[in-house]
This record gives structure tokens, sequence and C-alpha cells, in this order.
């Protein structure tokens, strides 16, 4: 059964809006929490694909701009199916009789695109064993905080985040879905040299799409002409994602999401935080985030 006829469930707001429980001090759906034993079981293969981020670091884009690539930008190959259907997240964990990741992932014909939140340590140890390539995507903390609280906002399958205030303690603390941005970020840039990992920034690709499409189509030994690279370009432009149903979220229910709240498609513009954070917030925000990324050699842009 697919996501969108979750309405036909007739699921109340409070039966959607999960119980949290920690797996190695990973905050995480009840859900997932009882079906992980199957998610680090999962079997990848060599020829997978992984789209790892952090909530809302810019995965959807990538998807976008992966599937464009790898169908040699063929608009209509891309439209397909629903984002969520092309590109089966794995560990997102859904009750009966609606389709998990693990299942959607078991079914699909390789060669397979995945996608994952999952902190670095985490990760399903079959993707490391079949030496499956790795696309990772970093965002900036503070654009990633204000566009996670948002979007907890209008997800009700994702803890109420209170006020912004309440938002950014926990944030700090690790104390949302998938933990801690500080080791989420750093964890995946400690092994980006040991194994196939393309770590890439979402400040780069709003910056200059072009060269970092032509990264993404690099790692995954694609070659584009110009006209198929423009075409990508267009495509996965923020203006033209938000108004495309296959890769908004719009064709789910507003029962689970409520783009009346806060639209999936919601800025897609580094330094949108300063519009959300006080002087006060931020001077505490940056005292915290030295401590935390001390030691680190990774750079955030927190504008461009
Ligand atoms: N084509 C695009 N260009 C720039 N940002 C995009 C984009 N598509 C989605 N986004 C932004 O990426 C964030 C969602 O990330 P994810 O896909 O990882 O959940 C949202 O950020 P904002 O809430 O800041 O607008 C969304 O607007
Ligand atoms: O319910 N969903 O389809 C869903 C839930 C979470 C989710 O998280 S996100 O950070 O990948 O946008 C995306 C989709």
């Amino acid at each position: 059964m697919s996501l969108e006829k979750m309405k036909d469930l007739h699921l109340g707001e409070q039966d959607l809006q999960p119980e949290t429980r920690e797996v190695n001090g990973i905050l995480m759906s009840k859900l997932m929490s009882d079906n992980w034993d199957k998610i680090w079981n999962f079997q990848a293969k060599p020829d997978d694909l992984l789209i790892a981020t952090y909530a809302k670091a810019g995965t959807t884009w990538t998807q976008e701009i992966v599937d464009m690539i790898q169908n040699d930008g063929d608009v209509q190959k891309c439209q397909r199916a629903n984002t969520y259907d092309r590109h089966p997240f794995i560990e997102w964990t859904l009750p009966p009789p609606l389709n998990s990741g693990l299942d959607l992932a078991n079914k699909m014909p390789s060669p397979r695109t995945l996608k994952t939140h999952l902190p670095v340590h985490m990760l399903p140890p079959s993707f490391w064993k079949e030496n499956s390539k790795i696309i990772y995507v970093a965002r900036n903390a503070k654009d990633c905080l204000v566009s996670y609280y948002y979007f907890s906002r209008m997800n009700k399958m994702l803890p109420d985040p209170g006020t912004l205030g309440e938002y950014i303690e926990q944030f700090k603390a690790g104390k949302v879905l998938w933990g801690s941005w500080y080791d989420h970020v750093k964890g995946w840039w400690d092994v980006k040299d040991q194994h196939r990992i393309l770590y890439l920034f979402y400040e780069d690709m709003k910056e200059d799409p072009k060269r970092e499409i032509k990264k993404i189509a690099k790692f995954l030994e694609k070659d584009i002409s110009e006209e198929v690279l423009n075409k990508i370009i267009y495509h996965t432009s923020f203006d033209v994602m938000k108004e495309n149903p296959m890769a908004n979220y719009t064709t789910l229910p507003s029962s689970i999401m409520d783009h009346s709240i806060s639209p999936f498609m919601r800025k897609g513009m580094p330094g949108d935080w300063k519009n959300y954070f006080t002087v006060a917030q931020s001077e505490d925000f940056d005292e915290d985030y030295r401590r935390k990324m001390a030691g680190s050699n990774i750079t955030f842009r927190t504008e461009i």
C-alpha cells in the first residue's frame, strides 16, 4: 500500500505523531527502532547508489539531479513516480500495510538509488562490504535547523518541535530524529576518503549548480552533453522543483504533510536562518557550535 493511501486508514494526527526511542544514542521513531535489526541487516549491492544526508540538507534536490543524470535528462522518465518511490528511504518505517523503505528497496530492481539520514556509524555494514557508491550532502547548521523546524511543524509524522527557541535547544543537544547534526556531518567527513564517497555542500550546489552537477555526473561515470546538463540545471532549480508534484511531496494527504503550515519546498536559500534567529540566539548558537566543531577541519558557509 502506498503512502498516498494513508488517509484511507483514517489515522488521526495523534496516531501519526511518532513515539520516539533511542537506538545507539540516536533518536528515532519507535517504528524505526522496532525495525532496527532488519534495517541494520539490510543487504546493499555493489551497484547501489546511496544518497546520505542529515535531514533537510538538500536530499530531494540531490535525488532529482541524480535521477536526471541517470535518465540522460529525460524529464518524462523522472516523472514516473514520486521521489519517495523512486528512491527508497531505507530506514523509514511506516505502520503496515504501508510500504516501508526496506520493502520498497527489496522489491526494486537494480541498479537502485537509495536514501538515508543515518549517521555514519549506523549505516548498515553491507554498504561498506559491497563498496556501494555514496553521495553525502551537508548543509550549514543554522539553515538545516530552520528548515527542519518548519518541516517538523508541517510533517505530522515527526515530533512536534515546539517553539523555535525550544527547537534550537533540542537541535544543539542532538535530541531530534537522526541525532546530532554536528556528529553527522563530522562522522561522514572523517570517512569520506576511505570509501567511494562524494561529499558535497548545499551551499556549493546553490552557488554553482553546473559545477556540482558535473561532479555528480563524473562520480556516476556518466558522460552528459552540454544540452542535457543545461536541461538538468533547469529541471532541478528550486522554482521548477517547487511546481513538480513528483518532487514536492504535495501528492501526500494533508493529514501527513500540511503544506499550508509550511511548504516542503519552502525557501531553498542559504542564509534564510537570519530571518528567524535573534541576535542573542545566533551568538549563543555560534559559541556552542565552536565547541562542538573544534578539532574538525570541515568548514561551512552560512550564506553565499
Ligand atoms: N532545487 C532546490 N534548490 C534549492 N533548495 C532546494 C531544492 N529542492 C529542495 N530544496 C530545499 O531543501 C530543503 C529540504 O531538504 P531535504 O530534501 O533534505 O528534506 C528545503 O530547504 P528550506 O526549508 O530551507 O527551503 C527545500 O526547500
Ligand atoms: O513521510 N514522508 O514521506 C517523509 C518523512 C520524512 C522525510 O524526511 S526528510 O528529511 O527526508 O525530508 C521525508 C518524507
